[in-house]
């Protein structure tokens, strides 16, 4: 499971959990505006566009993105969608983007969501793995600037897009039932609550929070969406970076996974490998990891942005604890 969110207060933030039983090898990759991006299907290609960060793994020197930033503020995570994603064969009267191209294709173009759905509006989202070792990942994607947010899914009948006015993503069902769903919680208040049970009754508040009663705790997708949307919908903070950060990470931590809680079929536990929140206006990827509560950060505007090689860093997993005395 995985949840992305979006959060505006002086600057645009944008990130996400990354829930799983495995990391990949992730790195946090700058794609400089020279470097390369040839396309499978595709003849046109990307050899000068827009700088862009974000977690990815790299195959080769091919930065297979999960979630990333470009330097125009345009922000793309792409979520599991297992069971609904569906990809099409190429078609000549469309532009074939295969499955694991979507990020770079996008943030290298677009400026903004605007940009972004003008392009989903000619592209065909292919089923061309990158290779046989790494097939298809069936996602779905959350894609944001600071005035907007859509998602986007590809399933048999086509690509959808949906306008995405709560800036959050999980996983299954689809996005509209999503969206639904919350219909079932607009009682829910940070508020002390108040008797409309019955007038007949002597109800008291017993203890702070109690407007939220009923806002589901457990860790399926459709749970999270509601619980990620509740906090970041009530969520505020001051406008300077720390707060800013402080208080996004703090939205992904209401969605979290703790070892112990997700049992797989095959043993395993699914947990949040990664915890990201990029500052999309400055192009600033701060990120925790599970064993990692230390802040981490990395500038894309402190790298050569004019060169052809990809940068990367991997992540720091190892604890840093601050020792006092
Ligand atoms: C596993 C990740 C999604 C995490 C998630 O949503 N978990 C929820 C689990 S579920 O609801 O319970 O199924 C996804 C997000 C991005 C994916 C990666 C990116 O799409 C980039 C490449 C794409 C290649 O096709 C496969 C390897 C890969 C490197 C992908 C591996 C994996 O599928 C990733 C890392």
């Amino acid at each position: 499971m995985c949840t992305a969110a979006t959060y505006l207060t002086g600057d645009f933030y944008f990130g996400r959990n990354l829930d799983y039983e495995f990391s990949y090898g992730d790195e946090v990759t700058i794609t400089p505006r020279n470097y390369p991006f040839h396309f499978r299907s595709l003849e046109k290609e990307l050899t000068a566009h827009y700088a862009m960060i974000g977690m990815a793994y790299i195959a080769g020197d091919y930065p297979l993105y999960y979630d990333a930033v470009n330097e125009k503020g345009l922000c793309i995570a792409g979520l599991n969608f297992v069971g609904n994603a569906a990809y099409q064969e190429p078609v000549p009267e469309k532009d074939n983007v295969a499955q694991f191209e979507l990020i770079p294709w996008l943030l290298g173009q677009c400026a903004s969501v605007k940009e972004a759905r003008e392009l989903i509006a000619r592209m065909n989202l292919t089923n061309i793995p990158f290779s046989e070792k790494l097939p298809l990942a069936q996602l779905h994607w959350l894609i944001s600037d600071r005035t907007e947010s859509i998602t986007l899914e590809a399933m048999k009948d086509g690509l959808h897009v949906y306008d995405n006015p709560v800036g959050v993503l999980t996983n299954n069902p689809p996005f509209p039932y999503q969206m639904f769903q919350l219909n079932n919680y607009m009682q829910l208040s940070p508020a002390t609550p108040e008797n409309h049970f019955s007038k007949e009754l002597p109800f008291k508040t017993y203890s702070r929070g109690m407007g939220a009663i009923g806002l589901p705790g457990d860790l399926s997708s459709q749970s999270r969406f509601i619980r990620a949307a509740f906090t970041k919908m009530n969520a505020c903070s001051g406008d300077s970076e720390e707060e800013s950060v402080s208080q996004f990470f703090h939205i992904l931590t209401s969605v979290e996974q703790q070892r112990g809680c997700c049992l797989l079929e095959n043993g395993k536990y699914e947990i949040t490998l990664y915890s990201s929140c990029c500052n999309a206006d400055k192009g600033i990827y701060y990120y925790t990891t599970y064993d990692n509560r230390q802040i981490s950060a990395v500038y894309m505007n402190h790298e050569d942005l004019e060169s052809s090689t990809l940068v990367r860093y991997p992540i720091i997993q190892k604890a840093s604890i601050h020792t006092v005395n």
